[in-house]
């Protein structure tokens, strides 16, 4: 009775679950793990995209129409305006990844009768990092947003249609028509940062690089000991006591020949371009340590001249192996620049590294427009 009454007030198949789960001894059906996705945000600081202005709404072909008005005159009201596309400055974003590749502006709503003027379309606003350069397809700077909330239209909306009350004339007082509402442009632009970091880790692969930004900031590149781990720049932040913050890019490692395309290609090389200041990461524990540096130097010049000789600065890393600590003594004689000897993976020697980092952003920072 108790059952059939459950039964009238539940249905059956909520009933049967409820039996089944009450004396099952295993549970219904077993959890699934979740997808194992790669949600990582990777740092992008050159974009290609494409802007589209919203759509004008039609104008509207309507006459009045009302008990006892036998007559009454066109009445249709004019389309919206479609939305523009609007690049924003803010410091608030540091790279382009969340920049969509299809900007669409959404379109202005259709006239209605009785005059009625359709809505124009909201702006849609993409916020961008101070200091991304906008450019056409031809390569074209168009322009440069440096301050904040400085803005730029990328699209203009199409404007809206007329309505047929619009065309009312003397010589035509009852309009058949109206106007269509205008397309919005349609663009392709090229998003690129200025800036990317105020210092760039540079080095051939399996030198360390991703390991002392996992040290010395709370970004987490993949280590691992094969070359090629790292495939996208990553960025980190140190913060010192005063709370000034320097931002710190894992580039990619370079090879012999990378500016002619070889192992990860020049793509990296433009990432380098974009860092104020250099930090070259030596691996000391392999052979010729000092040829590595001559290397990375001649691949930069190559790529533009005058690069390697950004302020920089030399770190030996992986000084807690015995080779490295024979091949440091050899280095310095070698070269006369400073050699700043660390462990990143044992934190040795990170103390002294980040206050000469600081001393670098902050002789940059008063030099250059993006401290
Ligand atoms: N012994 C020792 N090993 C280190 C040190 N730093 C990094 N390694 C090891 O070197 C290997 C490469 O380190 P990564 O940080 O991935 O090197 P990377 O320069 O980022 O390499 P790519 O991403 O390929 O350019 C890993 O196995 C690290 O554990 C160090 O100070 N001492
Ligand atoms: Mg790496």
């Amino acid at each position: 009775m108790v059952l059939q009454r459950f039964v009238y007030k539940f249905g059956t198949s909520s009933v049967v679950c409820a039996i089944i789960r009450r004396y099952s001894a295993y549970p219904i059906k077993p959890k699934k793990p979740k997808a194992e996705g790669d949600t990582k945000k990777f740092f992008v600081d050159f974009k290609k995209v494409r802007v589209i202005g919203g759509k004008g709404g039609d104008g509207c072909i309507s006459f009045r129409r009302e008990a006892k008005v036998e007559f009454g005159g066109p009445d249709g009201g004019n389309g919206g305006h479609g939305g523009h596309v609007i690049f924003t400055g803010t410091q608030n974003e540091s790279s382009l990844s969340s920049v969509q590749t299809v900007l669409k502006a959404s379109s202005g709503i259709i006239g209605k009768s009785s005059n009625r003027h359709g809505k124009d379309a909201e702006h849609l606003y993409t916020e961008v990092p101070l200091g991304t350069i906008i450019r056409d397809q031809n390569g074209n700077e168009l322009t440069s947003l440096d301050g904040e909330r400085e803005y730029y239209i990328a699209a203009c909306g199409g404007a809206g249609g007329k309505g047929n009350q619009h065309f009312v004339s003397s010589e035509d007082t009852t309009p058949r028509y109206a106007e269509e509402g205008a397309y919005g442009e349609d663009r392709t632009l090229y998003l690129e940062l200025k800036t990317m970091a105020h210092i760039g880790l540079i080095g051939f692969p399996n030198a360390g690089k991703s390991t002392l930004l996992r040290a010395i900031s709370c970004a987490r590149p993949k280590v691992a000991p094969y070359a090629f781990t790292t495939l996208h720049p990553h960025v980190g932040i140190v913060e010192y006591d005063d709370y000034e913050r320097v931002i710190v890019a894992d580039i990619p490692g370079l090879i012999p020949d990378a500016h002619k395309n070889r192992g990860l290609g020049v793509s990296f090389l433009r990432h380098i371009e974009r860092c104020l200041c250099l930090l070259y990461v030596i691996d000391l524990s392999i052979e010729e340590p000092w040829t590595q540096l001559e290397h990375l130097k001649y691949e930069l010049e190559q790529y533009k001249p005058g690069l390697s000789e950004r302020p920089h600065a030399i770190i030996g890393n992986k000084m807690d192996l015995e080779i490295s600590r024979k091949n440091y003594i050899e280095m310095k004689s070698r070269t006369n620049l400073k050699i700043i000897p660390i462990s990143a993976e044992n934190r040795q020697n990170l103390k002294q590294l980040l206050v000469e980092m600081r001393d670098m952003y902050d002789i940059e920072s008063v030099t250059t427009e993006y401290g």
